[in-house]
C-alpha cells in the first residue's frame, strides 16, 4: 500500500510518498544497545555553539533530521558547522554579537525545539530571519514563543494566521530584559525567552511553576554565563540570566536520549522473554519519568553503573520482561515524560487494569494532537481505553490483538509506539508512515530489528 501525503509547504521528507510498515509478534527482544545521542540537548550544543567565540566540539550529536536542520539554521546565521564522522560535529561559532541574516527562509523540518529555540537566538540579534517548517510543524502554535519575545523587542514583520509559520521576526540588539511566568510548562519557551536574553542588557528571568528540562540552563552555565537557578514554589523554578554574557566555546558529549531508548524499553518489558540492556542513558531527573511510572507498574528495570558524564547523569539500564500493572500517573509528572506518554499508553495496554494519565493537554500540540492519535491507535488495535478531559485512561489485558493501520500523522512517537504494541500483540500492527521516525531515530528500525523485533 503507498499513499501520497497532504502536500508539505517546505522542503524535506514530507513531500514524498508514505512509508507504511508493519511490525509482528516477536520471539524474545535481547541484546545491548546504545539508542543514539539526546535530541534536546543535540539542538542546543549546536545553538550554543553558534553563540560562543572558539570552535566547540560535540560528540554523540543525534543525527536525525531535526537536528541536521538546527544545523543548517546556524550555518545560515553564520557559525561553520563541519561534521568531523560520524556523531562528532564542530561548530565554529559568530560570537554573541556576529549572527548574520540569512540568505533564504530557515526551513525547521518536524521540529518544535528547533524553530522555537532560533526564534529566541534571534530575537537578540540585530538579524531579519524568516522560519518555516512542514505541515505538521506549520500547524503548531508559536504565540507561546512571539509573546514574550515581541514584549522584548522582536518584531513580527509578517506571520501566518494566528502567528503561525512561515514567519519572518526582525531581531534587535536593544532586546528588553523581562521577568515572564511561562503560562505552560515549556521547556521551549523558557529557552527562547533565555536565548533573547542573551542579548538583552540586564537580567532576563524565566518562572516556572512545573520544573521542565533544563538542559538550556545546563548549557549557558557550561559555555560561561552567569545562570541562576532557585526553586519556585511546590514544583517550580526560577531562573536568572546575566545578560549579553561571553560565551565561550566547550565541549559537548552528547548522552543517549532517554526519549528514544522508551521504545526498546517498553519493547522488552512487553514482549515475552525479552532481556535487553540500554547504555549511557540520560538520567536527568527532569527527563525520568516514564521510567519512575514504570517501577510504580512493577517494571524490571535495573539501574547500573549510574555516573556523571559531561555534566548529566547517566546509567545502563537492564529492562527484562514484566507483568505490569496499572497505576495514576499524576498530572505534575507530565513535563519529566512529556514525549514518552505515547509508548506509556503501549506499556498501559498490557498491564492489569487501569493506567490513568492525568492532565495532558500539552499532548494536543506536539507533532501530531498525541492524545487523539494514540485513543485511535489503541482503538485501531483493540484496546480499551477513555479520553475524559485531558485524561488518557487504558485499560490493559492479557493478549492485545492488533491491527491498523494506526494513521501517524507525521508524528514520529505515533508510529514507533504502534510498531512496539505490534511486537507483542496477536496479529501485528500496521502503521501508515514510518518516514518521519528519521527525525529523532533514524536507527530505529535496523536496532529493533537487531534485537529480535520482526518490522516489515
Ligand atoms: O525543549 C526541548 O528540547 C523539548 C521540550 C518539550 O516541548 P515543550 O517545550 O513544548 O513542552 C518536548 O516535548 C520536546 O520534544 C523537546
Ligand atoms: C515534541 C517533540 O519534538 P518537537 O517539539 O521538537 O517537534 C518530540 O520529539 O516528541
Amino acid at each position: 500500500m503507498s499513499a501520497t501525503r497532504s502536500a508539505a509547504p517546505a522542503s524535506g521528507h514530507g513531500d514524498g510518498p508514505a512509508q507504511p510498515a508493519t511490525s509482528l509478534r516477536s520471539p524474545a527482544l535481547t541484546g545491548r544497545v546504545r539508542v543514539p545521542g539526546d535530541k534536546s540537548v543535540s539542538h542546543r550544543a549546536l545553538i550554543f555553539g553558534l553563540f560562543a567565540e572558539g570552535i566547540t566540539r560535540i560528540t554523540g550529536l543525534l543525527e536525525g533530521e531535526d537536528v541536521l536542520n538546527t544545523a543548517k539554521a546556524c550555518a545560515a546565521l553564520g557559525a561553520r558547522v563541519t561534521r568531523r564522522g560520524p556523531g562528532d560535529w564542530e561548530v565554529e561559532g559568530a560570537g554573541a554579537n556576529g549572527l548574520s541574516t540569512p540568505a533564504a527562509p530557515l526551513d525547521f523540518g518536524n521540529s518544535g525545539t528547533g524553530v522555537r529555540l532560533m526564534m529566541g537566538a534571534v530575537a537578540g540579534q540585530d538579524v531579519t530571519a524568516t522560519f518555516d517548517g512542514d505541515a505538521s510543524l506549520r500547524g503548531r502554535p508559536m504565540k507561546r514563543v512571539l509573546d514574550p519575545l515581541t514584549t522584548m523587542g522582536v518584531e513580527i514583520v509578517d506571520s501566518a494566521e494566528g502567528g503561525r509559520l512561515p514567519l519572518t521576526l526582525k531581531g534587535s540588539d536593544k532586546t528588553k530584559a523581562i521577568t515572564y511566568e511561562t503560562p505552560m510548562p515549556s521547556a521551549q519557551v523558557k529557552s527562547a525567552v533565555l536565548l533573547a536574553g542573551l542579548g538583552a542588557a540586564g537580567e532576563t528571568v524565566v518562572i516556572e511553576r512545573e520544573a521542565t528540562r533544563d538542559h538550556t540552563e545546563r548549557m549557558l552555565a557550561h559555555f560561561g554565563a552567569d545562570v541562576r537557578v532557585e526553586p519556585h514554589g511546590a514544583h517550580g523554578r526560577r531562573i536568572a540570566l546575566k545578560g549579553r554574557p561571553t560565551l565561550v566555546a566547550a565541549p559537548v558529549d552528547v548522552p543517549a536520549d532517554p526519549s528514544s531508548a522508551a521504545f526498546p524499553l517498553v519493547a522488552a518489558l512487553i514482549v515475552p522473554g525479552s532481556d535487553v540492556t540500554l547504555t549511557d542513558v540520560m538520567m536527568n531527573p527532569l527527563r525520568t519519568g516514564l521510567i519512575t511510572t514504570l517501577l510504580e507498574m512493577g517494571a524490571s528495570i535495573e539501574v547500573v553503573a549510574e555516573r556523571t558524564e559531561g555534566g548529566e547523569r547517566v546509567a545502563d539500564l537492564r529492562v527484562r520482561h514484566s507483568r505490569l500493572k496499572g497505576v495514576e500517573v499524576p498530572p505534575e509528572r507530565a513535563p519529566a515524560m512529556i514525549d514518552e506518554y505515547p509508548v506509556l499508553a503501549v506499556a498501559a495496554a498490557f498491564a492489569e487494569g487501569v493506567t490513568a494519565m492525568r492532565g495532558l493537554s500539552e499532548l494536543r500540540v506536539k507533532e501530531s494532537d498525541r492524545l487523539a492519535a494514540v485513543a485511535d491507535g489503541l482503538a485501531a488495535c483493540g484496546v480499551a481505553h477513555e479520553v475524559v478531559g485531558d485524561d488518557l485512561l487504558v485499560t490493559g489485558a492479557a493478549t492485545v490483538k492488533g491491527g491498523g493501520p494506526v494513521a501517524t500523522h507525521m508524528d514520529h512517537r505515533i508510529a514507533m509506539s504502534f510498531l512496539v504494541l505490534g511486537l507483542a500483540s496477536e496479529e501485528g500492527v500496521s502503521v501508515d508512515d514510518v518516514a518521519f521516525i528519521a527525525t529523532s531515530f533514524p536507527t530505529f528500525m535496523p536496532m529493533m530489528r537487531a534485537l529480535g523485533a520482526v518490522i516489515a
